[in-house]
């Protein structure tokens, strides 16, 4: 995809998980990777309303070259880009994986059990990372530590942030985090029925999908 393309991508999609309630105000960034750097949304921007010509365009290493100033949580995006192969990186403060991310009793090695196929097919592992202040560049070694393992992160009472190959990619693997954690939430007592290892080691060699 060209970089005209990726930033038609990336105001398309923030304007989706806004008008849906998935984040709300400023809150929120999108960071895909382009030919000769990375394309951001600006900071304190609003998702709905993002213009392509607006968006920050940042080198390689990182340094704003264009475009209004870039999301503070630049760190938070570099980590998976350093780490893992990807393509692009959004974090939202969705309702549902925002109120995950507040529990104390949650598995941090793993906040999201197995509960759907989707969930295990797009998202996998979902490590809890300990609170950092938004936009610290302490977040940096925390994620980075995790994206070996794992291609999404809930960060303690903040937010989800996920990577992909594409902004599409990360669109529906963020999407599906969000309604994940909505089930768990919902069915939080209830006597809940996992998917066995067996079907999560199918599902894992059956798609490739993160
Ligand atoms: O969600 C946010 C911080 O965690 C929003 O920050 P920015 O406006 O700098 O992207
Ligand atoms: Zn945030």
């Amino acid at each position: 995809m060209n970089e005209d393309a990726i930033r038609a991508d990336i105001v398309r999609w923030g304007k989706s998980f806004f008008e849906r309630g998935l984040t709300a105000g400023s809150s929120g960034n999108i960071s895909a990777r382009v030919e000769d750097g990375f394309i951001t949304t600006p900071t304190n921007s609003c998702l709905g309303f993002l213009k392509p010509e607006r968006l920050s365009k940042l080198d390689v290493e990182g340094n704003h070259i264009s475009g209004d100033p870039p999301t503070k949580e630049i760190p938070l995006h570099f980590a998976f880009y350093e780490g893992r192969q990807c393509g692009a990186v959004i974090h939202l403060h969705s309702t549902y994986a925002t109120a995950l991310s507040c529990l104390s009793d949650i598995d941090r090695r793993d906040a999201l059990p197995p509960i759907t196929p989707y969930v295990v097919m797009r998202v996998g592992k979902v490590p809890l990372v300990p609170y950092t202040r938004p936009g610290s560049t302490a977040i940096k070694p925390l994620v980075a530590s995790i994206v070996a393992n794992s291609s999404a992160a809930l960060l303690e009472n903040h937010g989800p942030v996920v990577s992909g190959l594409t902004v599409e990619a990360a669109a529906f693997a963020i999407e599906e985090l969000e309604e994940a954690a909505k089930l768990a939430l919902l069915t939080r007592g209830m006597q809940v029925r996992h998917l066995p290892p067996e079907a999560v080691a199918d599902l894992d060699a059956t798609f490739k999908l993160r």
